[in-house]
């Protein structure tokens, strides 16, 4: 039977079986999730033949908040003598891919595997180009995710370039840019890279745009603003890194980011102020809707309960926020690789309303 394979932080299992069961069910199709505490997977089974793949071409990828990758496809019990062969059969009755993707879950008990992760790969690539189930030419083909749960037990999925992450298990290899001054760089390049398509990024990360960082200090997320040579306003009491002052493109307000306000619109606010889910939603909803930015993005830190129910109502508060100010905008909202208890979440203004006075 085929089901839907679904990776997250570890801890995260319920957030996606939550998920996941409220989305099949407003799509009309019928499912359950297996998942169990700690293996940052989520299993989707489907009864009804054809079931899992319908609903995985049903579900927009990027509206998922707490799942980083996924895959539609089958279990296979393998013997430790030849996991190759069966994975070939396997892989006959499934579609053309274009790369071979080899998985384990982001845990320990999956960093374990990487041995054998290894050692099979080069004859599984190999067996697979010699028998065509996988063709690099064939580059609008899904990608072949071979999933290891134990030496013995395997995952056989597909998914699909323009509706999955573009990373196997959905993790992004990204380096701490050298002269950043702190490792939360990251979170917004990973951001980025989710939000916004490669192909938009020279023109709405373009060069001489206005932006605000509340909550900046030392200036990981400032860095990667200044370094796509944009003006920037890092709003915090905390000090900035020398490095980015000497840059000339930051001025440095010490000022509490939530009664800050820009003199005039700018094209991007971000905010890492660590706080209660429910002012970073109400301080990221009068930004929008006031028509102070035109993108944004904001980490909403997690408590530890209902934390879907939780993310829901940020988004709904957004949402509505923008309803009652006549904008036209897309929420989206993902925990990210490098989110921890916590997901981030991006709004663009798509079409102006009639702003709230200031
Ligand atoms: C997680 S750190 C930000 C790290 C930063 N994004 C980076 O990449 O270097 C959170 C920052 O928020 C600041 N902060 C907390 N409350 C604030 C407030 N009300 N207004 C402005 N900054 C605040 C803290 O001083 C701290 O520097």
């Amino acid at each position: 039977m085929q089901e839907l394979l679904l990776h997250c932080r570890a801890g995260f299992e319920g957030e996606v079986a939550a998920e996941m069961q409220d989305i099949a069910a407003m799509q009309g199709i019928a499912g359950y999730a297996i998942a169990s505490a700690n293996t940052a997977l989520v299993r989707f089974v489907c009864p009804a033949e054809g079931d899992a793949e319908l609903l995985m071409r049903q579900i927009d990828f990027s509206q998922l908040i707490f799942a980083r990758q996924w895959a539609v496809g089958s279990w296979l019990d393998v013997p430790p003598g030849d996991r190759i062969s069966p994975i070939i059969t396997a892989c006959s009755k499934g579609p053309i891919a274009s790369t071979l993707w080899l998985e384990t879950a982001d845990t320990n008990d999956g960093k374990a595997m990487a041995a054998l992760t290894k050692k099979l790969g080069r004859p599984l690539e190999t067996a697979l180009t010699k028998t065509r189930f996988v063709r690099p030419a064939k580059s609008d083909a899904p990608r072949l995710h071979v999933f290891f749960e134990s030496g013995e037990r395997i995952f056989v999925g597909w998914s699909w370039a323009d509706n999955a992450a573009p990373w196997p298990m959905g993790i992004p290899r990204l380096k701490v840019p050298r002269d950043a001054p702190s490792r939360s760089t990251l979170k917004l390049e990973e951001a980025w890279h989710h939000f916004i398509p490669r192909d938009e990024w020279d023109a709405r990360l373009a060069p001489g745009m206005t932006a605000v960082d509340l909550g900046a200090a030392p200036g990981g997320w400032t860095w990667q603003l200044v370094n796509r040579h944009m003006k920037v306003t890092a709003v915090d009491n905390g000090p900035m890194a020398r490095s980015l002052m000497d840059s000339g493109q930051v001025e440095h307000v010490e000022a509490d980011g939530y009664l800050f306000k820009p003199k005039k619109q700018v094209n991007w606010m971000v905010c890492d102020i660590v706080d209660k889910p429910a002012r970073s939603s109400a301080l990221l909803a009068r930004w929008v809707s006031r028509g102070w930015c035109r993108e944004a993005i904001i980490n909403f830190k997690l408590p530890m309960k209902q934390r879907y129910q939780e993310v829901l109502s940020c988004l709904e508060h957004v949402q509505s926020a923008l309803d009652e100010a006549d904008i036209t905008a897309s929420i989206a909202c993902k925990q990210l690789y490098t989110d921890r208890e916590e997901v981030t979440c991006h709004v663009r203004i798509l079409r102006a309303g009639s702003y709230r006075a200031a």
